[in-house]
């Protein structure tokens, strides 16, 4: 089993003392467990966060990215600009940018190109609606999720890579994917990557996410999956007794489903 990877998206939550409380004490969790920890404030909190975050073993993330370098663009952050507040890791892809935001394949592509460019690690969000789950198609679309996102990188820039498959229908809504879900759909993920990039590189450089719902009743459970390498936490993260007992997990291997 890999160092589980916890990671927080506070999506567009909390006041900037709402965040300042959270950042310290999440920098105080980070400090005495065995998980990784990544946290994702909005833009406006990241260089508190930076400052909060420091030397405690918690890492910063963003949640979004412009896939240009620089220049005429209103309202965009870019990688640079993103590795100057002191950001590792950048969320990319997520459902609700996907579906709010206009962000299509090619987009998404280019944006973690840019992010591996800069050497800050991609977080990127894939996952089926609950249309394509009804109709058997998860797991093909899920691997043509990944092979979109990857389209413009190759293998030697793969040294840090986090995937979050977090299906659409169970993010924001309690309805968690079901055990057995979560375990079929993620081995599918690890098995395509293995295809593409061999088992070394999978085990080294690639860490998959389960995300959607993941709350403090069923941490324990999901996280005990092999195939299970963490958790991208949403609304539960905003609580710090919630992600608290996320991140202190009893993580035990569980017999693997056939
Ligand atoms: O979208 C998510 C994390 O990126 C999941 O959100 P919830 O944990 O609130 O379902």
């Amino acid at each position: 089993m890999k160092n589980k990877l916890i990671a927080a998206n506070w999506k567009m939550n909390l006041d900037s003392e709402q965040s300042e409380q959270l950042f310290e004490q999440c920098a105080e969790l980070a400090k005495c467990i065995s998980p990784t920890l990544v946290i994702c404030p909005p833009a406006t909190y990241l260089q508190t966060g930076n400052k909060r975050l420091a030397n405690s073993g918690a890492f910063l993330g963003a949640q979004n990215v412009n896939q240009n370098r620089a220049g005429a663009f209103t309202g965009e952050l870019s990688a640079n600009m993103l590795k100057d507040c002191g950001c590792k890791y950048v969320i990319v892809g997520h459902s609700e940018r996907r579906a709010q935001f206009g962000e299509n394949d090619e987009l998404v592509a280019e944006k973690v190109k840019i992010l591996l460019d800069n050497h800050l690690i991609p977080i990127l969000c894939i996952g089926e609606s609950e249309t394509q789950r009804h109709l058997g198609l998860t797991d093909s679309f899920v691997t043509y999720q990944i092979d979109s996102a990857l389209a413009l990188v190759d293998e030697s820039q793969i040294h840090k890579l986090v995937i979050a498959y977090e299906p659409i229908w169970a993010i924001g809504t309690n309805k968690t994917a079901s055990i057995t879900h979560i375990e079929q759909t993620m081995s599918t993920i690890v098995k395509h990557l293995i295809n593409k990039y061999q088992q070394n590189v999978v085990d080294k450089s690639i860490h998959v996410l389960y995300g959607g719902s993941v709350s403090d009743k069923n941490c324990e459970a999901i996280l005990s999956l092999d195939v299970v390498d963490g958790c991208l936490v949403g609304g539960a993260s905003l609580d710090f007794n919630k992600f608290e007992k996320i991140c202190r997990a009893n993580v035990q291997p569980l017999a693997t489903a056939q």
